[in-house]
Formats: structure tokens, sequence, C-alpha cells
């Protein structure tokens, strides 16, 4: 009995616990975030796939070991580094859209976002809204194809410079005249940044959604395509149908109305609420995204 005692009070005192201190909790909850987040990308991308042969591999190198298979032991470990380079090279792009979400991330963009252009007044005027609608619909009726990227947060200089600057305000008459077709402005996205068309026929980067409708083509890939990795609003007119659809945070509203394109529209102008939130570096915080 006395050796219990004895047992309980050497072993299990306060004394012999692990002292917690408060960095380590800020570490479990870091970790426990990292994780979570990891768990969740790895569902959503092709990386599932990956886990599941990571977990075929890891049985049969259990298998190897446990019967001492010394060949098959000898092959895993010299092919360990080549599997590793060739897993970063077939799954780059799931590693770069990963990298990007993370630059996207509420927490990052705040405190890297040195453009403090746009703190003063408001994002577009109601004439800006006003002409893009009406640009829109008049090149839907003619059944004339448009891509127009609007800018809200993060800024889409990268595409900006694969197009022709224009630096123009924003008119309806423009934007019709830019996608008339046989013209040399009219292929690919105009970018708007404000009330001024900064550029034309820019380049985007197509989606690689795989569960996208098969009879979009690649306008409205390029459109839904810039939105997953920016925070922009993208109207796309269908040469085809004359339908508008809107893309946004990588999801697409199709055949939408005038006044469901101005509440848009809109709906980028209200920015967030600087002086509530905290300001760490000439920073903004975003609006919320939209979702499906
Ligand atoms: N990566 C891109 N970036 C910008 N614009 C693009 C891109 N790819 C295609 N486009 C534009 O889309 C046009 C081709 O559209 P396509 O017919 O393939 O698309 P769609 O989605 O079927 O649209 P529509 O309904 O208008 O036919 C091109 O002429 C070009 O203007």
């Amino acid at each position: 009995m006395e050796t219990i005692i004895r047992f309980f009070k050497d072993y299990i005192s306060w004394n012999s616990l692990p002292k917690i201190r408060l960095t380590d909790f800020i570490e479990i909850l870091i970790l426990t975030f990292v994780i979570y987040n990891v768990i969740v990308w790895v569902k959503q991308t092709r990386a599932w796939i990956l886990v599941k042969g990571l977990i075929v591999l890891l049985i049969l190198w259990l298998f190897a070991s446990i019967l001492n298979l010394s060949v098959i032991l000898w092959i895993f470990y010299k092919c360990l580094n080549v599997g590793i380079i060739a897993v970063i090279i077939v799954f780059q792009p799931e590693f770069r859209k990963a990298l990007e979400q993370l630059g996207q991330n509420h927490l990052v963009t705040p405190l890297f976002n040195f453009n403090d252009s746009k703190d003063k007044g408001d994002r577009f005027s109601e004439k800006t809204v006003a002409d893009i609608v009406k640009a829109t619909f008049e090149l839907a009726k003619a059944k004339t194809g448009a891509l127009i990227v609007i800018e809200k947060e993060l800024s889409l200089m990268e595409f900006e410079k694969t197009g022709i600057a224009i630096d123009s305000l924003v008119s309806s008459q423009l934007l019709i005249n830019i996608f008339e077709h046989n013209t040399p402005l009219h292929d690919g996205a105009v970018i708007i940044k404000g009330n001024r068309v900064a550029a034309a026929t820019c380049y985007l980067p197509l989606s690689d959604n795989m569960h996208l409708s098969k009879e979009l083509g690649t306008r409205h890939r390029a459109g839904i395509g810039v939105s997953e990795i920016t925070d922009c609003l993208t109207v796309i007119v269908s040469e085809e149908t004359g339908k508008v659809s809107l893309a946004m945070g990588g999801s697409l509203i199709r055949n939408v109305d005038g006044d469901y394109l101005k509440n848009k529209i809109l709906s980028l102008q209200s920015k967030a609420p600087d002086n509530k939130k905290i300001k760490l570096w000439k920073g903004r915080s975003k609006n919320e995204r939209e979702t499906d």
C-alpha cells in the first residue's frame, strides 16, 4: 500500500505534470487552425487522391517492414526523393492555388495592402454604375460577347499588363465600342478600376473547375477564373445567347437582369468600415466574399 501511495506521490503530483505556458496554448491553436485548413484543402482538391495513394504506399511499406522484405524497402527508400519532387510537380496548380488563397486570407491581406488610393470617396460614381449596366444590356441585346472585370480590393494589375492600357472614364459608349466585332480591342477582357476603364484585351486565367457546365466556353471560364483568385466582380455577356452572367468568388450566377447587376456593382461600392476594424498597416479589411 505504501508503495502505491509513494508511486502516486512521485508521479501524479502537480510537480511531475508538464508545465503548460501561454505560448503552448497559442501553438496548439495555430496548429489546430493549420491542420484543419490542410484537411479541408486536401478534401476539396485533387490532393485527396494523392492522400489515398500515400495511404496505400504506407500500408505496403509497413507490410514490407514487418516481413523485412529488404529489396522492396530498398526500392521505397530510393524512390522517396524522386517521389516528393514528382508530387510537387504534378500538384503544382493545387499548391499555387492554396498559396494564393492564403494570400487572400482576411488576416493576411490587410497587413500588406499598400494601396491607399481608394481610401478617399466612393469607388464608383452613379454614372459609372449606370453606364456599366447600360452597356452590358445593350451588348447583350445585340448578342455581342463581352467580358468586364470590375476591381474591388485586390489589384488586377497583373492582368491589366496583359492588355492595352485605356485609362479613360467609364461610359456606356466606350464599353460598347470596345466590344464591337472586328475592332482591334474587342478580344479579351476589359478591366474597370473605380470610374475608369483601365485596360482592354486583357488575358485572364481560365478556371479549371471541373464542375462547370460543358456548354460554357472560354469567355465564361476566364471570367470565373479571375474571380477565383481575386475579389473582383466579372460581367460576362454571351455572344451565343445574349445572356448576362456574373462571376464572383469562383461562382457563376447566370442570366441576371439589370437590377441584379446594379446591386452587385453597388455591393462592391461599400468599402469595409476601416475605422471599426484593426488597421495594422495602411490596410483595410475586405468585405465578405460571396459564395454559392
Ligand atoms: N483567357 C481569356 N481571357 C480573356 N478573354 C478570353 C479568354 N479566353 C477567351 N476569351 C474571350 O472569349 C472569346 C471566346 O469565347 P467563347 O465562345 O469560347 O466563350 P463562351 O464562354 O462560349 O462565350 P459565348 O457564349 O460568348 O460564346 C474570345 O474571343 C475572347 O474574347
